[in-house]
C-alpha cells in the first residue's frame, strides 16, 4: 500500500464532488467569476487533486498565521508553504468577495469555471513578515519579489467545492493525480517508492543517484518533475519531459515510473523542501530525495547566496517524526573516469581523478555544438536536447537596419539577403520597409505614433522568424531610439539582435535620390518626412555603422558578414 497522505485523508476533491458536479456547474454559471492567474491555477490544481492534503481550499488567516509563524494549520498539521488566493482591492470589490459570499473560480485558459469558492474571510497580509519568515527576506528573493509586485495585496481564505479538472493538451497521460499515482503503484505492486524532484534535465549522474537511493531502500523510483512554474530560465518543461522520456528506459526492469508534477514552485528552499516532501507524500511516495540546496534560487546580484547549501536538509531532519516520508539526503555524484563509474563525492578518496560538467558548462556546449560525452548523459537525451538548443550556426537572427531614406539600407539589406541565401542553411526574410508598408501596415502613416506600430509590427514578425530559425533581414526608417530598443529587447528573447545604422548623411541620401521623394519633401507635397520636417534620433549603441557616401554596398554587407561570423551564426558545421 502506498504511504497514506497528510493529515491521513486524500482531500481528493474532484472525487469528493462529483456526485454534484452538474448542480455545482449550474451554480457558478450564476456566480461572479475570479479568473485565476497562471500561479493560482497550479495551486488550484494541487488543492483539487489532493495534492496539497490536507488543505481543502486556499488559506484563511488562522490557517495563514500559523503557516507563516510556525509552519501548521490551525489544527496543528505541519504546512510550510502558504497556499493563498491574492486578490486585489478592485476585485473583491467588483465580485462582492466577503464572508459567506460563494464565487466561481475561472481558467483564464479556456474561460471554465473550476471551482466555487465559500469566503471564509478577506484579510491583508503582512507581506514584509511573509517574505521574512517564508522566504528569509531578501527583496531580491523570486517569491518576495512576486509577493510585493505582483500579488493582490488582500488574501481570500476558503474552502472550495470542485466542478472539474483542468484541460491539459500536452503529455496528458504522464500528468497522474495522487489518487492515480497510488492507484498506479498499487497495480505495479509497489510500496515503497523514492521520489525525486526535478526541474533540470536529468543525466547519468541523476540516474546513478535515484537508483543508488532505491537500491538503498530496496524501492522504486517516481521521476516526479515539477512541469509548472519553475525559475524563469530554466529549460522549458516540454524539453524536459522529452528527456526524462528517453532517460526513462535506462532504468533496469521498469524501476521508475514519470509522473509530471503541475506545481509552482516558489524557490523557498527550506520551507519548499518541507512542502515538496509532503506532495509526494500525498502522491503515495515513501521516500523523497533532497538535494544540496534544494528548490534555492541561486545568488542574489551580489553574488549572496540565498540560502546555505543545507538549510533544506537540516529543515526536513527538524520535522522528520511528523513528515510521514522518509527523506533521502541527495549525494552530490562525481565520475570517477578510471574506473568509468559514479559515486558520491564525499565518498572518493584524495588523489582519485573526478570529472564533472557545471549546467553553465554543458549550456555552452550546446550553444556552441560541442561534445558531449557519453559518460555525463546518454546520446539519447543529448539528441533531444540538441533538438531545442540548436548550435550558433542554426539559431535565428535578426539584423536590423536604420537610417534616413535613401541612406543605402535598403540597398544593404538586398545584397545581404542574397549573400546569406548563397550560404545556406537557413531560411532568410527580407522586411524592407516598403514592403512592410505595403503587406502589414498599409493603414498606418508617419505620425510618432504610427511609426512606432509599424516598427512593434516588424520586431514581432522579425521575433517569430527569428525564434524558428531564420535569418532576418529588417530595413525600416525606425528613427526613433525607444522603438528600436523595443525591437531589440522582443528579438533577444529568441535569438541575436543586432542594429546596423546605415549612416550615410542626409545630404547625400538626398543627392542621390534618383526617385525625387526629398525634392517633393522639401516643396512640402510630403509632410512630416524623416530629416527633412522630422526627427531622426542617431542611435547611440549600434552593433555596427556603415556609410555608403565614404564606403559601398559591398563593404558594408561584408561588416555584417563579419559581425555575424564572430558570434559563431555563420559557421557550416
Ligand atoms: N512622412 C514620411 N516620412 C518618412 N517616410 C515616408 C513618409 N511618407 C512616405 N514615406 C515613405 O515610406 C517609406 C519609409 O517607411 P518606413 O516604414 O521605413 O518608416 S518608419 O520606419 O515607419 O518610420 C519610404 O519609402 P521607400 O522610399 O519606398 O522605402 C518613404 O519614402
Amino acid at each position: 500500500m502506498a504511504n497514506p497522505p497528510h493529515g491521513g485523508l486524500l482531500k481528493d476533491l474532484i472525487a469528493r464532488d462529483a456526485p454534484r458536479r452538474k448542480e455545482l456547474y449550474a451554480e457558478a454559471e450564476k456566480l461572479p467569476a475570479i479568473v485565476l492567474t497562471e500561479r493560482q491555477l497550479c495551486d488550484l490544481e494541487l488543492i483539487l487533486s489532493g495534492g496539497f492534503s490536507p488543505l481543502e481550499g486556499f488559506l484563511n488567516q488562522k490557517d495563514y498565521d500559523g503557516v507563516v509563524n510556525e509552519l501548521r494549520l490551525a489544527d496543528g498539521n505541519l504546512f510550510s508553504m502558504p497556499i493563498t488566493l491574492d486578490l486585489s482591492k478592485e476585485t473583491i470589490e467588483a465580485n462582492g468577495v466577503k464572508p459567506g459570499a460563494r464565487v466561481a473560480l475561472r481558467d483564464f485558459r479556456d474561460d471554465r469555471n473550476l471551482a466555487i469558492i465559500t469566503v471564509d474571510d478577506v484579510y491583508k497580509p503582512d507581506k514584509q513578515k511573509e517574505a521574512k519568515e517564508v522566504f528569509g527576506g531578501d527583496p531580491e528573493h523570486p517569491a518576495i519579489k512576486y509577493l510585493v509586485e505582483t500579488a493582490g495585496e488582500y488574501y481570500v481564505g476558503g474552502k472550495i467545492d470542485a466542478i472539474d479538472r483542468l484541460n491539459h493538451y500536452d503529455y496528458v497521460a504522464l500528468r497522474y493525480t495522487p489518487a492515480e499515482l497510488r492507484l498506479h503503484f498499487d497495480k505495479l505492486g509497489w510500496s515503497r517508492v523514492v521520489a525525486f524532484q526535478t526541474r533540470n534535465p536529468m543525466h547519468r549522474a541523476h540516474r546513478e543517484l535515484t537508483v543508488r537511493a532505491a537500491r538503498a531502500r530496496q524501492a522504486n523510483v517516481l521521476i516526479h518533475p515539477v512541469v509548472g512554474l519553475t525559475k524563469p530560465g530554466d529549460i522549458d518543461h516540454f524539453t524536459r519531459v522529452r528527456v526524462y522520456q528517453a532517460l526513462l528506459p535506462r532504468y533496469p526492469n521498469g524501476m521508475a515510473v514519470l509522473g509530471l508534477l503541475p506545481l509552482a514552485m516558489r524557490m523557498g528552499g527550506p520551507r519548499e523542501a518541507i512542502w515538496h516532501a509532503i506532495i509526494r507524500k500525498n502522491h503515495g511516495a515513501t521516500h523523497f530525495i533532497v538535494g544540496r540546496d534544494h528548490a534555492g534560487p541561486g545568488s542574489n546580484s551580489k553574488g549572496v547566496d540565498f540560502y546555505g547549501p543545507y538549510d533544506a536538509q537540516h529543515a526536513v531532519e527538524k520535522y522528520k517524526s511528523e513528515l510521514g516520508i522518509e527523506v533521502v539526503p541527495f549525494q552530490q555524484m562525481t565520475y570517477l573516469p578510471d574506473s568509468d563509474e559514479y559515486k558520491p563525492k564525499d565518498e572518493v578518496a584524495t588523489g582519485i581523478r573526478t570529472l564533472d560538467i557545471s549546467g553553465t558548462e554543458l549550456r555552452k556546449r550546446l550553444r556552441t555544438g560541442a561534445d558531449i560525452p557519453e559518460w555525463f548523459s546518454y546520446p539519447e537525451v543529448v539528441r533531444v536536447l540538441r533538438e531545442s538548443h540548436p548550435p550558433r550556426s542554426k539559431q535565428g537572427f535578426t539584423v536590423f537596419l536604420t537610417g534616413y531614406q535613401n541612406s543605402g539600407k535598403d540597398a544593404i539589406a538586398r545584397a545581404l539577403n542574397v549573400t546569406l541565401n548563397q550560404q545556406g542553411g537557413r531560411s532568410v526574410s527580407l522586411l524592407l520597409g516598403e514592403t512592410v508598408r505595403h503587406e502589414l501596415s498599409s493603414e498606418l502613416g508617419f505620425s510618432r505614433v504610427d511609426r512606432e506600430k509599424n516598427i512593434a509590427r516588424i520586431a514581432f514578425v522579425a521575433s517569430e522568424l527569428t525564434k524558428s530559425g531564420a535569418a532576418v533581414i529588417a530595413a525600416p526608417i525606425a528613427p526613433f531610439a525607444d522603438s528600436r530598443d523595443q525591437a531589440r529587447k522582443l528579438v533577444e528573447k529568441h535569438g541575436s539582435f543586432y542594429l546596423v545604422h546605415v549612416a550615410t548623411p542626409l545630404e547625400y541620401a538626398e543627392k542621390t535620390d534618383k526617385r525625387g521623394i526629398y525634392a517633393k519633401a522639401r516643396a512640402g507635397e510630403i509632410t512630416g518626412f524623416t530629416g527633412v520636417d522630422d526627427p531622426y534620433e542617431i542611435p547611440v549603441k549600434a552593433d555596427l555603422t556603415v556609410d555608403v557616401s565614404t564606403s559601398n554596398v559591398r563593404t558594408a554587407v561584408h561588416q555584417i558578414v563579419l559581425l555575424l561570423e564572430a558570434a559563431g551564426l555563420l559557421e557550416q558545421l
